[in-house]
């Protein structure tokens, strides 16, 4: 079958791709025409375990090519996924749907009778009845329908060649008949599959991602209460997550969730609810930001305290800035956001990442960066462990004291083992568990 993939971000390439690898014929386009160049050589615009393999195989199958030609890619096939971003807009809760829309108003001049165009972006409810509306005017006869993505960056490929479901939203059984088809490897082999209408396939998508947000902010506001109380937040999950009903996962606690997604969505939800007039209905999702947001405040003010009161003239050495392990996305990284309330409190921050960088530095180019574990801990005051990449866990604590001026760690993540950190002379601490006399 032959596809369009539009938008090559995080999304749209590994969906493309992941087109390609089930057998289709695939067109990737989008505006970026330094990233379609690259990706027309095997090169991806981001780090995803998996994908440069995955790329090159499915580009030199010749089943995957690229575009920036809009209209070509229109006619190219019947069938459109809609892979662009919706960001948060500036000074407001509410998506930034400006993407979709001209993606919506290029494809629709050279659409056939019958052609489907199928958003993955994360959209507002009732986005796509009201492009419906738009197409019945420039496209008739053209369709769309929603099929929102689900993948975790650092798992994308994995994710999407093995999904845990599939939802639809469309407005008629051909159009779910053409999806049917898209992924009919994936139903063989018994992925469940959702059909739908447009707003609730919609739906679908925010409410998973307010749910997982909620569940995140819950055990971090159990670990606040630890704190207070002298518990143990780790035991503490471990223990609740074990009634099946309630479940381990999404319940590590540490700096909160970050990302180009659960901040914004569950943004974008609270304010799409207003409109609808039920805005209380989603009400606590501001609780879940705000207790999301408090992680960073609270990590920065017990760095502050380990420094002695102010960070005027210390060295803080970071490790991680990408917003989660196996990833180099920076959006809305709480390592990052951390590091440069830090910085700006008067800290030299020196920032340690093995794949985010680039992005890192062209987001906060006031913090240092470095490639080697034992530079960014140099002289150190203070190490702040943030991003949990499993290499930081093979790190030996005994080597590494050497380097700093004060064995002072902050494990913001519970991914460092306390006690070997502590046997090699580290003050360790970490955020909701007791700290053991010292
Ligand atoms: N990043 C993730 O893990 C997930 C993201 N999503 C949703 O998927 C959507 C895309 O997210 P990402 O891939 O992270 O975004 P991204 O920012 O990485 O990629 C978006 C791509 O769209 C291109 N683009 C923008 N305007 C265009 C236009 N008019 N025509 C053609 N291309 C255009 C950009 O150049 C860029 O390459 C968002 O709605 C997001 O909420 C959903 C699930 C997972
Ligand atoms: O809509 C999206 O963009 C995607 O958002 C999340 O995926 P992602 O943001 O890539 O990564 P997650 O593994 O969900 O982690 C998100 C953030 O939560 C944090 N997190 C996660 C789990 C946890 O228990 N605790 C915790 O603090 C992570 O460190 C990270 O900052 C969802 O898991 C995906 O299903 C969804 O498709």
């Amino acid at each position: 079958m032959r596809m369009t993939v539009i938008g090559t971000g995080y999304v749209g390439v590994v969906h493309a791709a992941t087109l390609a690898d089930l057998g289709h014929e695939v067109l990737g386009a989008d505006i970026d025409e330094e990233r379609i160049s690259a990706l027309a050589a095997g090169i991806p615009p981001v780090y995803e375990p998996g994908l440069r393999e995955l790329l090159q195989r499915t580009v030199a199958s010749g089943r995957l090519r690229f575009t920036t030609d809009m209209a070509r890619a229109a006619r190219f096939a019947p069938v459109h996924f809609v892979c662009v971003g919706t960001p948060q807009l500036p000074g407001s809760k509410s998506a930034d749907l400006r993407s979709v829309e001209a993606v919506v108003d290029a494809l629709a001049p050279h659409l056939a009778p019958g052609d489907l165009i199928v958003g993955k972006s994360t959209v507002p409810v009732g986005t796509a009845a009201r492009l419906a509306e738009r197409l019945r005017r420039t496209a008739p006869g053209a369709g769309i329908a929603w099929n929102p993505e689900f993948l975790r960056e650092g798992f994308a490929v994995r994710d999407s060649a093995s999904p845990e479901r599939i939802v639809v939203g469309v407005a008629s059984g051909h159009d779910e008949a053409v999806l049917r088809e898209v992924y009919a490897p994936m139903l063989r082999d018994g992925v469940p599959f959702f059909r739908t209408d447009p707003n609730t396939a919609e739906l679908v998508k925010v409410a998973s991602n307010s749910f997982l947000a909620t569940k995140i902010s819950f055990i971090n506001a159990m670990a606040e209460v630890c704190d207070a109380a002298g518990a143990d937040v780790l035991t503490l999950a471990e223990a609740v997550g074990a009634d099946p009903r309630i479940g381990p996962r999404f319940l590590q606690p540490g700096l909160g969730f970050g990302g180009s997604c659960f901040p914004k969505d569950i943004r974008g939800f609270m304010a799409r609810a207003e409109e609808l007039g039920v805005g209380s209905a989603v009400a606590f999702l501001q609780e879940v930001d705000d207790i999301n947001t408090r992680q960073r405040t609270r990590t920065v003010e017990l760095a502050r305290g380990l420094v002695g009161g102010a960070f005027d003239g210390t060295n803080v050495a970071v490790l991680g800035a990408a917003f989660k392990p196996d990833s180099d996305d920076v959006r809305d990284s709480p390592a990052l956001a951390v590091s440069r309330a830090i910085r700006h409190e008067g800290a030299r921050v020196r920032v340690h990442d093995p794949e985010a960088l680039d992005n890192a530095r062209g987001l906060a180019p006031e913090l240092q960066y470095t490639l080697d574990v034992p530079k960014a801990c140099e002289e150190a005051d203070l190490v702040l462990h943030l991003t949990p990449w499993p290499e930081y866990q093979a790190i030996d604590p005994a080597l590494l004291a050497a380097q700093v001026r004060r064995p002072t760690v902050v494990d913001a993540r519970h991914a460092l083992d306390a006690a070997m950190w502590r046997r090699a002379g580290w003050s360790l601490h970490a955020p909701g568990r007791p700290q053991p006399e010292e």
